[in-house]
């Protein structure tokens, strides 16, 4: 269990990658998302969740050059989006992405969203992007059952992680067996469900350890193994969301919190989005 907001989890080929991040979506390019970022820092996050779909890779790039951490200590993810995925597309769409961040080699390269027909191509371009060494890893998100088995059964390289939204409300059981399985790292979007934190169990699990409903909710992603990337532009928020690392739900609880699932989402759903 981790201890620490910069401790790692090991992925699949080796990489090591914090178990906490923070998401970018929605921070607006430049003084936001930049701000966002250096406050963070400044708290101990190690780890930025961004996509070519954010419109803010610059504003990262920008945030980690001035930040005053050395490269190799932050871990960068962005993905490609749906209207560039196919080989030869993604191979550009990276070379744009890493040309806004500014960096030399991205962390974690991920295919966004399965787009049907397209995916194990797009998949076959982020294979040959991590052989070339211009990603450290490669992995998916928004991956159902179905499209990671096909794209299990054509590919080289397992993805080693699966960036899907998972909160109290929606925990994708079969789907986090599978991933367990073939030992692709699971990794929790809208964990907070986009701010809509007002549910009576979350409360009274605040109220009984004296800690926040995001908190209750994030703690239970460690616990359950599952990567956390929660979004905020606030400062009090970021620092809230990091205090997670020095208690623990009991076992009892964090099954309560299990048994909310009720298959909602709040973001898209991958058998019709794409
Ligand atoms: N792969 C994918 O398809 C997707 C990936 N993502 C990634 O996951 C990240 C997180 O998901 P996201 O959809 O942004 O939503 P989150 O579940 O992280 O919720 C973010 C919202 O909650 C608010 N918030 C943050 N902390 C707290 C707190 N402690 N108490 C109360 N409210 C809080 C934020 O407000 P404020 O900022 O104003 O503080 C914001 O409105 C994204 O930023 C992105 O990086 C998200 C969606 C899809
Ligand atoms: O934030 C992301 O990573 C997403 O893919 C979502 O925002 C999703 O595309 C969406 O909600 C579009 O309306």
């Amino acid at each position: 269990m981790p201890k620490h907001i910069a401790d790692t989890a090991t992925l699949n080929n080796g990489v090591r990658m914090p178990w906490l991040g923070l998401g970018v979506w929605q921070a607006q390019d430049g003084e936001q998302v930049v701000n966002a970022i250096h406050a963070a820092v400044e708290i101990g996050y190690r780890s930025i969740d961004t996509a070519s779909f954010y419109h803010n890779e610059e504003g990262v790039g920008r945030a980690i050059r001035e930040c005053g951490i050395n490269r190799d200590e932050l871990f960068v993810t962005t993905k490609v989006w749906n209207d560039d995925q196919g080989y030869d597309a993604t191979l550009k769409a990276f070379e744009i992405s890493r040309s806004k961040l500014g960096l030399d080699v991205i962390d974690l390269y991920l295919v966004h969203w399965p787009v049907t027909g397209k995916f194990v191509d797009t998949y076959r371009a982020l294979e040959k992007l991590y052989r070339d060494g211009s990603v450290r890893a490669i992995g998916v998100s928004n991956f159902l059952e179905p499209q990671l088995k096909e794209l299990l059964a054509n590919c080289e390289v397992v993805p080693a992680v699966n960036q899907i939204e998972f909160h109290p409300l929606l925990t994708q059981p079969s789907l986090q067996t599978l991933c367990r399985e073939k030992g692709i790292q699971l990794e929790a979007w809208s964990p907070l469900m986009q701010g809509n934190l007002d549910q009576p169990l979350l409360t009274e699990l605040a109220d009984k350890y004296g800690k926040s409903p995001a908190q209750i909710i994030l703690r239970w992603d460690l616990q359950r193994g599952v990567m956390t990337i929660p979004k905020s532009v606030t400062p009090s928020r970021l620092a809230e969301n990091a205090a997670i690392f020095d208690w623990a739900l009991t076992e009892e609880d964090a099954a309560a919190i299990d048994a909310l699932d009720e298959g909602r989402r709040f973001g898209p759903d991958p058998l019709t989005f794409v």
